[in-house]
């Protein structure tokens, strides 16, 4: 069942309180988002700020959009993915903590874990769109796609019409297509009139990162962008450590297989890779990787690793993991070629690094749920593999993502970079900007007295010596952690 309201629809909102005892044992494993909030919860910084979230609606989002709120926001949330929702999270964001069920006082929210494409994209158009207000002022990104829509909307109706959804090259586009052709009909110049709020947008991801900078180079980008992503505190934590837990969290719930002893190809060595390369050595499997740029082959090599292509080791191994941001990794034809009961899955942003699409035309498959999120996909020769979370984002899919710790790595970034965007506009004239290093060396800080660390004080000769400040940053701008 899902709770439909003037102004929120969640799969079901008796999960709030379940998901609010979440959220405060969350708040405790994130210190730097919560020591965040407190430092700017009295100046209220992003009061007036009307922010659309499209990132994965989990217990550790939760407490970033109430954050947010502590700081003055409004917002208004969908997820980014159709898998990666916690509905009692969902539902305790709804509830808010002062609410309950039958009188919800929560932030709207729209997202339910096992959404179609057709109801994501409806979730992600009602977060950008606002009952008293054109829209959003600002956007908070995982991936792109509430950017995305925006763009194409603004594009639509500069162009006078939106094409013929027929004429789109998948499913996905076409129901892109489809809304908007039908919001260009309901209600001209919503989406020019909607992007000349935005102040900016701050990207959580390596693949969102990539869209901005791709439109920025096309001249296409209509507002400044904060890439996230590209703080070391963190894409060196996050997508490397994170992905390091919570890798074979979703294998092992999604198949309680030994990943012991078996051979596990991790295809890309970049910070998703090396975490989950990481992750499986650590349960004992023989790990093997794939890559296309030398450097990284070099640091696997070093790392102790195999490293050889796909289709060397497609007919042994066990287990495969993409980690590319990259698409058309693992095709059809290497899953027809894989042992009996191989793991496929996919821990990049987007579900492209497996080819679904040409494994579910090849003559004679058969798709069995085992359960949700896990198939069995049959060829015709009787041999199978599962596939999980559909090749989307399986740590997210079959499980419950990276931890709050390191969430509150990433997320203290968010919150910084949602201030900074919106309180100094006028310095931010449309780009792609990273955050200084003395912030990033900030939310590092942050995070060292729960783990017991006892920092070294850097004496002013030695400051001197090194040519840094005493109190940092540490680093040149160019430096490689
Ligand atoms: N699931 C999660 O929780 C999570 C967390 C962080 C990032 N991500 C996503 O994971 C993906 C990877 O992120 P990243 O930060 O590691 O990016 P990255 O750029 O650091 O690493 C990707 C690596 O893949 C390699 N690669 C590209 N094409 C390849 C190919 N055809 N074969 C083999 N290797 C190839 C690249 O050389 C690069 O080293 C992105 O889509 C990112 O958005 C997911
Ligand atoms: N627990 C999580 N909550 C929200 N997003 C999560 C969680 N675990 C991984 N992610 C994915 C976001 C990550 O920063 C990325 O870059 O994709």
């Amino acid at each position: 069942t899902t709770a439909v309201s003037g102004d929120f629809k969640v799969a079901d909102l008796s999960l709030a309180a379940f998901g609010r005892k979440e959220i405060q044992l969350a708040e405790h494993e994130m210190p730097g988002l919560m020591a965040i909030r407190s430092e700017y919860a009295a100046a209220r910084p992003l009061a007036g700020a009307r922010i659309t979230g499209s990132l994965h609606m989990t217990v550790q989002t939760a407490v970033l959009i109430e954050t947010l709120v502590a700081l003055g926001a409004d917002v208004r949330w969908a997820s980014c993915n159709i898998f990666s929702t916690q509905d009692h999270a969902a539902a305790a964001v709804a509830v808010g903590p002062e609410g309950s069920p039958q009188q919800p006082r929560g932030v709207p929210v729209f997202a339910w874990k096992g959404e179609t494409l057709e109801e994501y994209w409806w979730c992600t158009e009602q977060a950008l769109t606002w009952p008293d207000a054109p829209g959003p002022n600002m956007i908070l990104d995982d991936g792109g796609d509430a950017t995305l829509l925006v763009h194409k909307g603004v594009e639509f109706e500069k162009a006078g019409s939106a094409p013929d959804p027929s004429t789109a090259d998948n499913d996905e586009y076409r129901l892109i297509l489809e809304l908007l052709n039908r919001s260009l009909a309901q209600s001209p110049g919503k989406w020019t009139a909607l992007a000349s709020e935005i102040r900016g947008v701050t990207e959580e991801t390596t693949t969102g990162v990539h869209r901005l900078y791709e439109m920025h180079q096309a001249g296409t980008l209509l507002f400044p962008a904060i890439n996230v992503n590209d703080a070391v505190t963190k894409s060196k934590f996050d997508n490397k450590y994170g992905c390091r837990h919570s890798l074979i969290d979703g294998i092992n719930r999604a198949t309680d297989t030994l990943i012991g002893g078996k051979v596990a190809v991790v295809c890309g060595y970049g910070d998703v890779g090396k975490g989950c390369a990481e992750s499986l050595r650590g349960q004992g499997a023989r790990v093997i990787v794939t890559e296309i740029d030398p450097i990284c082959a070099l640091q696997a090599a070093m790392d102790g690793y195999q490293v050889t292509t796909l289709e060397d080791v497609v007919g042994t191994a066990d287990i495969f993991i993409t980690t590319t941001g990259n698409k058309d990794i693992v095709l059809a034809e290497h899953m027809e070629a894989m042992k009996h009961q191989a793991i496929v899955g996919n821990i990049g942003h987007f579900d492209n690094e497996i080819d679904i699409a040409g494994l579910s035309k090849l003559p004679g498959i058969v798709k069995t749920e085992i359960k949700p999120q896990v198939h069995e996909w049959r060829f015709a020769d009787g041999h199978t593999i599962i596939v999980l979370s559909e090749g989307r984002l399986l740590n997210l899919g079959n499980a419950t993502g990276h931890p709050s710790f390191v969430m509150s790595n990433s997320f203290a970034n968010q919150t910084i970079a949602q201030i900074e965007l919106f309180t100094k506009t006028e310095q931010y004239p449309v780009g792609v900007y990273v955050l200084p290093k003395q912030l990033d060396e900030k939310v590092a800080r942050l995070h060292l007295d729960a783990l017991g660390v006892k920092l070294t004080k850097l004496r002013p000769e030695q400051a001197s010596y090194i040519g840094v400040p005493v109190e940092g940053p540490y680093k040149s701008d160019h430096y490689r952690y």
